[in-house]
């Protein structure tokens, strides 16, 4: 569903490159880690996946079609959600009207956007009146739920996350690592998400490492 083909990036400097010629395929129904040490480019990597930024060599396409012709604005719009690791929630909304915001922006054809949202934050441990309370009140890991609905919810087929347990307990890192795992095996989304905890990725299908300025497959269990 995604490739990404002969991709290489920098910042400021050609020769302080922080990749080159990455060649990697993510699926649909699939769960993908990206390991690496602090500063190696995975949150550069994610945001050229998520249309954020372009890639100084080589193209990503989205069902074959290079997404700088989908137009980037439109694949983040139609293609592709984005779950950050400080949540990024609309603070002066409740969750359920941050989810049904985000059908309406990227014009969901769903029926029922608010009993959807709703049962969609239930499923996740969002009970009614935790739904209805501003995004503010709630905590790191409530509010991180939300996030990952208000992702769901918008109906893309991939979802990319960066880092989405760094702030949350173990118990509640594990019950993110499940819901990402669900979103991927059950509702057949590509999940790619960037973590420097090995526990995070052993959760997921497939893992690789960014390590001397190349991803290496890592084999898990
Ligand atoms: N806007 C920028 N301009 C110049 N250099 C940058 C910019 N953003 C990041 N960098 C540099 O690019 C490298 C990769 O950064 P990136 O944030 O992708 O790493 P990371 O693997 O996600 O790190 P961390 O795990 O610490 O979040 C780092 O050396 C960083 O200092």
């Amino acid at each position: 569903m995604l490739k990404v083909e002969n991709i290489g990036y920098w910042y400021d400097n050609k020769n302080d490159f922080l990749y080159k010629d990455v060649n990697l395929t993510f699926e649909k129904g699939k769960s993908y880690a990206i390991l690496g040490s602090s500063g190696s480019g995975k949150t550069t990597f994610l945001s050229l996946i998520a249309g954020l930024d372009k890639p100084k060599e080589g193209a990503i396409l989205f069902n074959d079609q290079a997404i700088n012709k989908i137009g980037l604005t439109n694949y983040r719009k139609k293609c592709v959600s984005v779950v950050f690791q400080a949540y990024n929630l609309l603070p002066y909304m409740t969750a359920i009207q941050n989810v049904t915001t985000a059908m309406d922006i990227t014009h969901s054809d769903r029926k029922n956007r608010k009993e959807f949202g709703l049962t969609s934050l239930e499923s996740v441990g969002i009970d009614s009146s935790l739904a209805h309370k501003p995004v503010t009140k709630l905590s790191g890991g409530q509010q991180q739920r939300v996030a990952i609905v208000r992702a769901m919810c918008c109906e893309h087929d991939l979802i990319v996350a960066d880092e989405p347990t760094g702030n949350l307990d173990e118990q509640t890192s594990n019950d993110i690592i499940n819901i990402f795992q669900k979103i991927a095996h059950e509702q057949n989304k590509c999940v790619i998400m960037v973590t420097h905890e090995r526990e995070v990725a052993d959760a997921c299908d497939y893992v690789y490492e960014l390590k001397n300025k190349q991803f290496e497959q890592i084999v898990t269990q």
